[in-house]
């Protein structure tokens, strides 16, 4: 470790909100030119820490120290001015732009528009190996490309410190040794990286130093040479680190989807989703593995109702659902967890109770007669936050005060109620610790033994093949290969995912 002044200094940070302290007393010292990760539970208290370095939200106490100066961060403009930039998860792109627009919007002043801009946006690229160019259109570019983007946005800004917020959760696994090439380059050039990550075995094969938080505060530092995932994980949560696995078939023969030839088309007439066929049965894990943006996203909309499909048949059971409203498919006995859980899966600023019977509202235990029954929505919202650990101070709090992984495990308990015949899960696990994650997966693993049938769609490869019974590979729309997920490897997965590899995989 360098003996250089660190790159950042937290001390007794604090940070309260109402019911929770979501930062305690926290310490952290970056040493600069290195990677330092961040992992800790769901509600741990990562994002905050990381809110309060990038200036978006004040400390209730506690300094922050950059290149050994006190800094007072009131906003994102005071941190940039400090050297600190900031990569969210979603990315922050407008498609329709190019590269080098994206890149100066709101920082024309630096290099202009223009010539020189271009010339910045090159040199940054060559120096740190991120094979940008300017004049490309983002919507061209693949997830790891629109990454780099953002990392070079960051970059352009003077940015000698980099906040990374999960940044393997989108990527393909070469993708993510990409991203890891990227950030040695970075290192070499004696910037710092600090990232946030609940993927442990990447921690340990990028990080110089891990600091480990639990329950607000500062629990551990560990050194990435001397820790296995599995302590790791024991440091984050106390118990075994969890492995998704289900090896004993439960699926019979009774089909549950039946999805045959199903076409959809975007806005310019280009079909997203071509010719898709697939059947789910009673007691089956169906697994779609593809890159983002490949049509897995639209395949789920059209089996939910949400984009017209062109042509094709989709059942469940015996019933058609083509020209059923979503209610209706989900009343039908449809559990879906959506992608996007902001847009679609909850209302932020609605208690947690409400939020549970959201999408569900005729239903048990929700209804009692016409109306809405308030009572039996509440004791079941207290079951689900029991039963699927939630972390809340209560269910009167808003849905958008919880941490992402406790919002997505409160849209898992929901949707798992009811015993739904059919489950769409989309990136279930998703910011979702390790502890929690393998509740989630008994959880889906016992109802798969009483009949649930599940399409997973899943960036996370492990997830993807220690879950399914049946492995799909989607590519430009179509259904391109399957593959054994007995005995494929993720690296194997991930080259037919991109199209490096034809077919499928024994
Ligand atoms: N704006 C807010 N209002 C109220 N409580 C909040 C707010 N933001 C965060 N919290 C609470 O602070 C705690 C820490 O949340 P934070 O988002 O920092 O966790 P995290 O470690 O990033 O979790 P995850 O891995 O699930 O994203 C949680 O209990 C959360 O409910």
């Amino acid at each position: 470790m360098s003996t250089t002044e660190p790159a950042v200094e937290l001390h007794g940070i604090t940070k309260r909100f109402p019911g929770v302290v979501a930062n305690h007393d926290i310490d952290i010292a970056v040493a600069a030119g290195t990677v330092h990760a961040i992992v800790g539970e769901n509600g741990a208290g990562k994002s905050t820490l990381m809110k309060i370095l990038y200036g978006m939200q004040r400390p209730d106490e506690g300094t922050i120290k950059v290149n050994g100066e006190v800094a007072d961060l009131h906003s994102p403009s005071d941190a940039i001015a400090r050297g600190i930039g900031m990569v969210h998860q979603h990315f922050m792109l407008a498609d329709n732009l190019t590269v080098l627009e994206n890149v100066v919007l709101g920082a024309e002043k630096l290099h202009g528009i223009g010539g020189g801009a271009r010339r910045r946006i090159r040199e940054i690229s060559d120096q740190y190996g991120l094979g940008v160019e300017p004049d490309r259109l983002v919507e061209e570019l693949g997830v790891g490309a629109r990454q780099r983007v953002e990392i070079l946005k960051v970059l352009y800004r003077g940015a000698r410190i980099l906040i990374l917020d999960e940044p393997t959760a989108v990527l393909v696994p070469q993708e993510v040794d990409e991203l890891f090439a990227n950030l040695e380059e970075l290192k070499r050039e004696g910037l710092t990286v600090i990232f946030i990550s609940h993927k442990l075995d990447e921690v340990l094969k990028v990080a110089d130093a891990i600091t480990v938080i639990r329950r607000g505060t500062t629990v551990a530092s560990a050194d990435p040479r001397e820790v296995s995932a599995r302590q790791l994980a024991e440091l984050m949560v106390g118990s075994e680190l969890p492995v998704p696995e289900l090896r004993e078939s439960t699926a019979t023969d009774v089909p549950v989807l039946t999805v045959e030839g199903v076409t959809v088309r975007d806005a310019t007439g280009r079909a997203v989703v071509d010719g898709v066929s697939l059947t789910i049965h009673e007691g089956e894990i169906l697994g779609i593995a593809g890159v983002e943006g490949n049509g897995q996203a639209e395949l789920v909309e059209a089996i939910m109702g949400m984009l017209p499909v062109e042509s094709g048949v989709v059942r469940l059971g015996e019933d058609d659902l083509v020209g059923r409203s979503t209610r209706h498919r989900r009343e039908m006995g449809i559990g879906f967890i959506p992608e996007d859980r902001h847009r679609h899966a909850l209302l932020l600023e609605s208690p947690l109770w409400e939020n549970r019977v959201l999408g569900h509202q005729t239903r048990s235990p929700n209804v009692k007669g016409i109306l809405i029954d308030r009572a039996g929505a509440r004791r079941d919202t207290e079951r689900i936050v029991e039963e699927y650990d939630v972390r809340t101070p209560g269910i009167d709090v808003s849905a958008a005060s919880l941490s992402g992984g406790n919002q997505q495990k409160l849209i898992i308990g929901r949707e798992m109620s009811g015993n739904p015949k059919l489950l769409i899960a989309a990136h279930p696990t998703r910011g979702v610790d390790v502890g929690a994650q393998s509740a989630i997966w008994d959880h889906l693993r016992r109802a798969r033994a009483e009949g649930l049938a599940v399409l997973l769609i899943s960036a996370d490869l492990d997830e993807l093949i220690g879950m399914s019974d049946t492995l799909r590979v989607i590519l430009r729309g179509r259904l391109v290969g399957e593959a054994d997920p007995a005995t494929i490897t993720p690296d194997e997965l991930g080259s037919l995912m991109t199209g490096a590899a034809e077919g499928s995989v024994a």
